[in-house]
């Protein structure tokens, strides 16, 4: 059985793949494949392990590869997958969910504190030597204590990053999701609001639901517009859930107060957007899941879902989109 995978990926993925009799090949040069390449790849493989996002798992791809046994993905989103084409052509769709929580919830987090304090702004500042006069009402900040954090999208994620909030700054926590959380209401108090009443009632607005075409731009001028002047607005989920030009519009005119991104519309930045030298803006570049602990995970996980895919058996963390 032999498999193709798109991306060097954690040793302990790979010898679970060989120790299971798996023929692998990986795609380890430092550049995207095109989506000719992948299907010529994959017309000589059994399975997929992909990724990352940039390859397209669309209907002219399934179709194009519709000998394929499983496509393992190694991410917990899906956006990028045809999900209703490959259940059609009977192509299991395997991800890996909750193993990156932890690691994703503490990107959020580190965005949230690194613009309340305009963190990345100032590290900057030094290396370019304006370190300045020292003066009170200087480089000031906001404090996270108390404030209100609303999460859109309370699942797996947005209740690490809650939790987090909660122990660190006894953060009260108001959501929207399509249904009601109850646990979130239980072990945290959640208290579920409909969308405006999240955009004008935080203080720190982070998103963690699935990209879909509900989602897509939801978070544009007229979403910004009733936020608070104070709030900060944090985005580790998908970067086109927000408008970027909206975005640096509601910033620079101060209808909100700052902005954390991990991931960013389009992908990678363009080093000369202007959100990367705003005070109260920090941005990565999709490291959300970066960490040696929820990456290892991944990858053993993926390998999990390949093998069981390969095997004709159920996957143990299979999409169900
Ligand atoms: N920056 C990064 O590196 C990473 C980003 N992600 C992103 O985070 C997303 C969330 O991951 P998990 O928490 O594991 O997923 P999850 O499925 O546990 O939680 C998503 C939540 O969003 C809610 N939701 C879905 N559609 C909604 C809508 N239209 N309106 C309101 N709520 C909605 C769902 O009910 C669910 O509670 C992933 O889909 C992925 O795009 C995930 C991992 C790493
Ligand atoms: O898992 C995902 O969806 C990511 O974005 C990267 O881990």
């Amino acid at each position: 059985m032999k498999a193709f995978v798109t991306r060097k990926i954690p040793d302990v993925g790979l010898q679970l793949l060989r120790a299971a009799g798996v023929e692998v090949t990986a795609h380890t040069e430092k550049r995207e494949l095109a989506q000719e390449e992948l299907i010529t790849a994959c017309l000589r493989h059994d399975a997929l392990l992909s990724v990352g996002g940039r390859n397209k798992i669309d209907a002219v791809f399934l179709n194009a590869c519709s000998h394929l046994k499983v496509v393992s993905l190694m991410s917990v989103g899906y956006d990028n997958v045809d999900v209703v084409a490959a259940r059609e052509l009977g192509i299991p769709i395997g991800h890996t969910p909750g193993v990156l929580s932890n690691a994703t919830a503490d990107t959020a987090f580190l965005l949230m504190m690194a613009v309340a304090r305009k963190a990345f702004y100032l590290h900057n500042t030094i290396a370019r030597g304006e370190w300045g006069f020292f003066e009170p009402t200087r480089n000031l900040g906001v404090e996270l204590n108390g404030k209100t954090l609303g999460v859109f999208g309370l699942g797996k994620i947005g209740m690490a990053l809650a939790r987090k909030c909660r122990g660190a700054y006894d953060m009260p926590l108001i959501y929207h999701n399509r249904g009601r959380n109850e646990a979130a209401e239980q072990e945290l108090g959640a208290r579920w609001v409909p969308f405006d009443e999240l955009l004008r009632e935080s203080d720190v607005l982070s998103l963690h639901a699935a990209l879909t075409p509900e989602t897509k731009g939801l978070f544009n001028e007229a979403a910004f517009g009733k936020m608070k002047q104070s709030s900060i607005f944090i985005n580790t989920a998908r970067g086109a859930m927000h408008n970027e030009q909206h975005l640096l519009r509601a910033l620079q005119e101060e209808q909100i107060w700052g902005a954390g991104l991990d991931v960013t519309n389009p992908e990678p930045m363009d080093p000369d957007n202007p959100l990367l030298n705003m005070p109260n803006v920090a941005v990565l570049p999709h490291i959300g899941s970066a960490t040696v602990e929820a990456r290892n995970g991944m990858a053993v996980m993926a390998a999990q879902n390949l093998i069981a895919g390969l095997k004709g058996e159920p996957l143990p963390f299979a999409v169900k989109g």
